[in-house]
């Protein structure tokens, strides 16, 4: 694989992967606010994905829409299922508009590909740019889900995953990894540091919706469960290093 050109390699550091997808939820965006971009946590989210790409690593993301599409979730109740979809597809853009600018002005080289034609706003998917853009050094941000509804962004992860032919889905969320009961119910919960796919279906954990979870088992694509808000984790992931929760075959 290419060396990204915009990296400064140093010898002494060798990631555990060369090309990873990082699926952030819209909620990581949000910070301490209750909801739409939180500034702050903008820079700090660029600051983490700048430090690994710095090491030589390829990066795309999917971004999450729960931080916009929760505000307007109660004009969305009793609509049709797709129109909400819809709607949930177009706060992933907002969000991945608002991250690829502060990227750009964070000294990295961020493209937008969209699931959605919106051609004046964000380019399409285009899954040979796309690889060609993340062998140049750019980070590529895959917004409007997978531009189908009654899916979720969890899934368009595991897909362009996938498709980008990334090492591994970085799962980063709220929570520092899977627990044996969600732990925000219940304070006894006990973090895995690996499971297989199949005991996470079998133990209904919810690492991940269950189609991405079946996408990611079926092509062999491990997933890695961290939290975002806790600094460092996401180059200690990239390291290879005992951060989160490892899900695989
Ligand atoms: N066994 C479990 N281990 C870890 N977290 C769990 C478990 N069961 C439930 N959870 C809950 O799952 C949540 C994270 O998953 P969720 O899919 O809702 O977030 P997300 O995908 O990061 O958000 P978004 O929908 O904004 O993209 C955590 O807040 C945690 O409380
Ligand atoms: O492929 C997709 C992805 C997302 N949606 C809709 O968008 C919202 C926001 O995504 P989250 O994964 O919840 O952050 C989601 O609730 C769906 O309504 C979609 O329809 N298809």
């Amino acid at each position: 694989m290419p060396v990204a050109p915009q990296a400064q390699n140093d010898a002494t550091v060798k990631p555990a992967y060369q090309r990873i997808l990082l699926k952030l939820s819209g909620e990581a965006l949000m910070g301490d606010d209750a909801f739409g971009i939180n500034r702050a946590m903008l820079a700090k989210l660029v600051a983490e994905v700048k430090e690994v790409v710095d090491m030589g690593v390829q990066v795309g993301i999917v971004i999450g829409g729960g931080n916009i599409f929760r505000g307007v979730s109660q004009g969305a109740a009793g609509m049709d299922r797709a129109n909400a979809d819809y709607m949930g597809m177009l706060a992933t853009v907002i969000n991945a508009i608002a991250l690829g600018d502060a990227m750009n002005r964070g000294g990295l080289v961020a493209r937008v590909q969209s699931a959605l034609t919106i051609e004046p706003v964000v380019e399409p998917y285009i899954r040979g740019k796309a690889i060609r853009y993340l062998e140049e050094g750019k980070v590529v941000i895959f917004a409007a889900g997978t531009g189908n509804p009654f899916f979720t962004t969890d899934t368009a992860a595991a897909l362009r995953g996938r498709e980008v032919e990334a090492q591994i889905v970085l799962k980063a969320t709220k929570v520092d990894g899977v627990y044996t009961a969600d732990p925000m119910k219940d304070k006894t919960a006990t973090r895995y540091n690996k499971l297989t796919f199949d005991e996470a279906f079998v133990k209904n954990l919810k690492v991940m919706d269950a189609t991405a979870l079946a996408l990611c088992r079926d092509q062999k694509l491990p997933i890695n469960v961290f939290s975002i808000f806790k600094a460092g984790a996401l180059k200690r992931v990239v390291m290879g290093e005992d951060e989160g929760t490892l899900v695989h075959n």
